[in-house]
């Protein structure tokens, strides 16, 4: 199947002369959620908004449905939801005018009853005749999203939507965007809070200084660079580890109590049997044992740390 957004050789140049994309290449399959993770002003922005068409690249090209975003703007833009990190519009004007009103931006008829039913997924109904100014910062991000899905966008894109919330909100977001993926809508997010990515992304994509480290499944990526950790807590502390354990890579840690192993996923075959064996046969005691494994936030960080 065609991807439903490609971007080839994708540059940005500000006027300043700030290099924000250097040369990004890579396709969005329909239907997926891809976490596109980086650190402050590594150029996801900027990207969302090329893709969105709001910003004109230096070089390269984005097509969406097979459409040139800049030549084909307003087809390209009747597909998109945009939520923002920040809501500029008109505070006097109500909730429900505000999101009736995007639909009809984006050249749709209108379509009351759907409007209804979005303010009402949002939890948004009972305050529908109030004006915005009256929403409290929670809200006004639920209208954000509201405006992003009033003309039934088949690709939702979500820029830091869950930035400043509260955990109430944080979990409904990740609701609604599960809900939105099982009717098909393709979605794609920044965060910071890469947990979040790491429960619902399928694919992930890494962006330091304008350039993509990597675009990959989410569960290949653990693999890949996943690795896991055992910690064994002696009764006894040691002074160095015993000769016989020395074939397993084994730290001890600082108060003489913890050995520490490292691992990769899927190797464990038998591995810990045998080492804890082998730890008891060094007439070692143990007192507890228990295991980590490496977030997808470790890996960012090795990741963008690598890249420095
Ligand atoms: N209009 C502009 N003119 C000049 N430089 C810009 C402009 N917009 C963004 N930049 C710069 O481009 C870089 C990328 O910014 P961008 O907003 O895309 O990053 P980001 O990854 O979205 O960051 P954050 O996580 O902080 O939102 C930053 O260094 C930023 O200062």
């Amino acid at each position: 199947m065609a991807p439903i957004i490609s971007i080839k050789s994708l540059s940005k140049t500000y006027s300043n002369g700030f290099k924000a994309l250097d040369n990004v290449s890579f396709d969005i399959e329909e239907g997926e959620i891809l976490a596109l993770l980086g650190p402050n002003g590594a150029g996801k922005t900027t990207l969302i908004s090329i893709i969105c068409g709001m910003t004109n690249p230096s070089g390269g090209q984005v097509t969406v449905s097979g459409h040139d975003v800049v030549k084909d703007f307003r087809k390209t833009r009747a597909e998109i939801g945009l939520v923002p990190q920040e809501l500029t519009t008109d505070m006097f004007e109500t909730v429900f005018n505000t999101v009736s009103f995007s639909r009809g931006l984006h050249g749709k008829s209108p379509d009351p009853a759907y409007i209804e039913q979005v303010l009402k997924d949002l939890s948004l109904y009972d305050k529908r005749n109030n004006a915005l100014r009256e929403l409290s910062g929670g809200m006004k991000r639920r209208v954000l999203i509201a405006k992003a899905l009033s003309h039934q966008p088949r690709i939702l894109f979500l820029d830091e939507p869950t930035a400043g919330v509260d955990v109430a909100l944080r979990k409904d977001m990740w609701q609604l965007v599960e809900r939105l993926r099982q009717t098909g809508v393709t979605i794609i997010l920044t965060t910071h809070y890469i947990e979040e990515a790491q429960g619902i992304a399928d694919r992930v994509g890494v962006i330091n200084r304008g350039k993509l480290l990597l675009v990959e499944e989410k569960n290949t990526l653990m693999r890949k660079l996943g690795r896991k950790q055992l910690s064994v807590v002696l009764t006894e502390p040691i002074e160095v580890i015993p000769a016989s354990l020395a074939g397993y890579s084994l730290a001890l840690g600082e108060d003489g109590r913890e050995l520490v192993y490292e691992y990769e996923l899927g190797s464990e075959d038998g591995e810990i049997a045998r080492l804890l064996l082998a730890i008891d046969t060094a007439g070692l005691k143990v007192g507890d044992v228990s295991t980590r494994q490496t977030s997808l936030e470790d890996i960012f960080v090795s990741l963008i740390g690598e890249a420095a």
